[in-house]
């Protein structure tokens, strides 16, 4: 069921810039979790620094009960492995074709012969729907089959934990909706921690169980979807609504006193979110025919559950 990674008191600065500190979560195991920012502070810092390619100044993060900031380099290959990365731009090599990109970690980290390695691609290149681009390069496929790509290396030697930095970033907002769907889809297929690093407000309402936001070099919060999405923390409700008006500015946070005026000025009715209203996208599940493990049949009766509520007070609002 995947596995769960326990971060404690984190804190990363590069000389005297401090991007975090004190940072601290639980990322449960098989659970999805997005983490919001605006730019610049310090998401794909936080990534990099998961993996243990970026060492803290000071925290631990407990993966599997290990602390791997304490590990030594040969030991922190062992635990890399666990982890999936899909980067930004898929991260592929541009004159290899997706089957030999697909099959790079496979013919680096295993001595599997390759059979077993055309098996083991061709699985994981149906689960993200690129059978048939075996051949193709890089250069030659749109920027969503790249992704595509991308994820299924990232799948391939089985990872117990899978980070998505801006798997997003890039695509137009059907191919978001179809890489969203792919998401939820593998989660329900695979036993592994997800962790979305992303801007797209749509993407975190519909697809995480928790969401945590970074600003001014703090988490201001993580916890479940609905604390979150409900949340009248203004940093959290400005973000989530994609508004100007609160703490976060133009290239850094705004002063105090600026905020009040913005917030004086916008008065109540203004607000597209009033305060105790709950503003719950329904949740994204898995597509039909996919087999849902417990977790997700939970999932889904939570969903309905709402959903039926949510149609007794609209009717009960209109009559
Ligand atoms: N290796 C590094 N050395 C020095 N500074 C770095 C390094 N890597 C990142 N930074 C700085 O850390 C800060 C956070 O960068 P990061 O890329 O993590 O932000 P982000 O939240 O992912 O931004 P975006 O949403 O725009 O991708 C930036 O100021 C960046 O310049």
């Amino acid at each position: 069921m995947g596995v769960e990674i326990g971060v404690e008191g984190l804190t990363k600065s590069f000389g005297h810039q401090v991007i975090w500190q004190d940072v601290s979560l639980t990322l449960p195991a098989g659970e999805v979790s997005v983490m919001l920012g605006p730019s610049g502070t310090g998401k794909s810092v936080f990534l990099k620094t998961l993996v243990g390619l970026l060492k803290p100044d000071r925290g631990s993060i407990r993966i599997a009960g290990t602390d791997i900031t304490a590990l030594r380099e040969h030991d922190l290959y062992e635990v890399r492995k666990l982890f999936g990365v899909l980067f930004q731009d898929g991260a592929l090599f541009g004159s290899m074709n997706l089957y030999d990109n697909i099959a790079f970690p496979l013919r680096e980290h295993t001595r599997r012969p390759e059979s077993e390695i055309r098996r083991t691609v061709l699985e994981k290149m149906d689960m993200v729907g690129l059978i048939g681009a075996e051949d193709k390069l890089p250069g030659e496929i749109s920027g969503g089959m790249r992704k595509r790509a991308g994820l299924a290396r990232a799948l391939v030697l089985d990872p117990e934990i899978i980070l998505f930095d801006e798997p997003d970033s890039g695509l137009d907002p059907v191919r978001v909706a179809y890489l969203n769907q792919l998401i939820v889809d593998l989660n329900a297929q695979i036993d592994a921690t997800f962790l979305i690093v992303t801007h797209d407000i749509a993407s975190a309402r519909q697809v995480p169980d928790n969401i945590g936001l970074l600003f001014r070099r703090e988490l201001v919060m993580f916890g479940p979807r609905e604390k979150l999405l409900t949340s009248e923390e203004p940093v959290v409700r400005q973000f989530l609504g994609g508004r100007m008006q609160g703490p976060i500015g133009m290239a850094e946070e705004k002063d105090a006193a600026q905020v009040e005026q913005e917030l004086a000025q916008l008065g109540a009715d203004a607000d597209p979110a009033p305060p105790g209203v709950p503003d719950l996208t329904p949740r994204l599940l898995p597509t039909a025919g996919i087999t849902r493990p417990p977790r997700w049949e939970a999932i889904a009766d939570r969903e309905s559950l709402r959903q039926v509520r949510a149609s007794i007070r609209g009717k009960a609002a209109g009559s």
